[in-house]
């Protein structure tokens, strides 16, 4: 499955974030050693920034910008020099009615039109079908069928969908799934259990952004679904360097001057922290015992850590570690002194103290 990073996009479109040229090329070369297929820079119609940093810089990865189904967003995409267009329509019954004011007809004549306009300048077309989720299948397939496209994307815009949902909604289509993407948002926590659930389907292209930074609850998120992909219950393909996946998407939040709190998955501070007597006490045998997969897979760091919470198991291989017979005696002055540190200690501080006492 091939991989949209639209970190730059999605995150500006949260109330008042704006990334700077800087910003942005520092990200986009970030997220292109990592081996994305797409990086999605920004709006060029609405914003000359994606121009100057399409000047600015030089991929594997496809540039994109978004456009509306307008002749004008379709030029000030190809005058800014991205390799792909996602032009964008409003699909549903609701948004053609309350966001363009078009009928189902005029919307389709209009999509063809410009799309054509785009390809003819040699831009890569992918179509965009906003509110896609909640739009008839029939009508999807008839939009896909009529427009000439690279790749047409399905887009849970309020994020309303669940995995099952996704599932009966891409199997009542008849376009074939290699031949779709998908876009998700997270307004109920499950934007990346949705973009599995697509990928198990067989999707060719997923939309993901760093830390989930996108438009209110944000969108399916680059690091889950890459781990996911690698060391979940089915994994597939993807062209990313799961080495470089941790250490890249921090690279990226410091470029953009984001964060993430302590117990995000994968990227939070504290997501590869033990501390518990008896996590540690197991884990210093064998770390799968209490970790779903290797941290360092993803360029990652365990963090095992003894304190007051330390138990008896976990001293006693403590001073195992230190060369030490674990007497009965030596394992309890251990505990005391573990239980007096101001500040947890780390794996190797452990096994010296273990070596210090009596
Ligand atoms: C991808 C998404 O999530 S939506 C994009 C969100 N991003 C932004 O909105 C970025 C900031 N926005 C802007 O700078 C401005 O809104 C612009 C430049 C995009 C557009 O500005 P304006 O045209 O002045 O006004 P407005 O935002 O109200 O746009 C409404 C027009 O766009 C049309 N429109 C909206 N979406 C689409 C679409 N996907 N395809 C075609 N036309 C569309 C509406 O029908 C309406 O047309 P009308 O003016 O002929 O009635
Ligand atoms: O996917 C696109 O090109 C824009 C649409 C979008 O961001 C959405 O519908 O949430």
């Amino acid at each position: 499955m091939k991989l949209l990073d639209l970190t730059l996009r999605e995150g500006e479109q949260r109330p008042g974030v704006e990334y700077t040229v800087d910003q942005k090329v520092d990200a986009v070369r970030e997220l292109d050693a990592l081996g994305v297929d797409y990086v999605q820079i920004g709006f060029p119609v609405a914003d000359d920034r994606t121009k100057r940093v399409c000047e600015r810089v030089d991929l594997d990865a496809k540039t994109t910008g978004i456009a509306r189904a307008v002749p004008g967003d379709v030029d000030a995409a190809i005058d800014a020099g991205v390799d792909a267009v996602n032009l964008f329509a409003p699909t549903s019954d609701r948004q053609l009615e309350h966001v363009l004011g078009k009928s189902r007809e005029e919307l389709l004549d209009t999509v063809v039109s410009v799309a054509d306009r785009a390809r003819d300048h040699g831009v890569e077309v992918h179509f965009d079908a906003m509110d896609g989720f909640r739009t008839d299948p029939g009508d999807l397939d008839a939009l896909f069928d009529a427009v000439d496209a690279e790749l047409y994307t399905l887009a849970d815009t309020v994020g309303g969908r669940t995995p099952a949902g996704v599932v009966d909604h891409l199997d009542a289509m008849t376009t074939d799934p290699g031949a779709l993407g998908v876009h998700f948002h997270d307004d109920l926590g499950v934007a990346t259990a949705n973009t599995l659930a697509a990928a198990r389907l067989g999707v060719a292209r997923a939309d993901v952004s760093v830390a989930g930074l996108g438009e209110r609850a944000g969108n399916a998120v680059l690091e889950e679904v890459v781990a996911a992909a690698v060391v979940g219950d089915e994994p597939f393909t993807l062209a990313v360097d799961e080495r470089r996946l941790l250490p890249t998407a921090r690279a990226v939040l410091d470029a953009l001057d984001e964060d993430v709190g302590p117990e995000k998955a994968l990227l939070g501070d504290e997501v590869f922290s033990h501390e518990s007597g008896l996590h540690t006490a197991a884990m210093l045998d064998d770390p799968a015992t209490f970790e779903p997969f290797d941290p360092a897979r993803f360029g990652g760091q365990r963090r095992l850590l003894f304190g007051s919470a330390t138990g008896t198991g976990a001293a006693r291989r403590l001073l195992e570690r230190a060369g030490r017979e674990p007497t009965e005696e030596r394992v309890a002055a251990l505990l005391d002194r573990l239980d007096d540190v101001a500040e947890e200690l780390s794996l190797e501080e452990a096994v010296a103290l273990a070596g210090e006492v009596a």
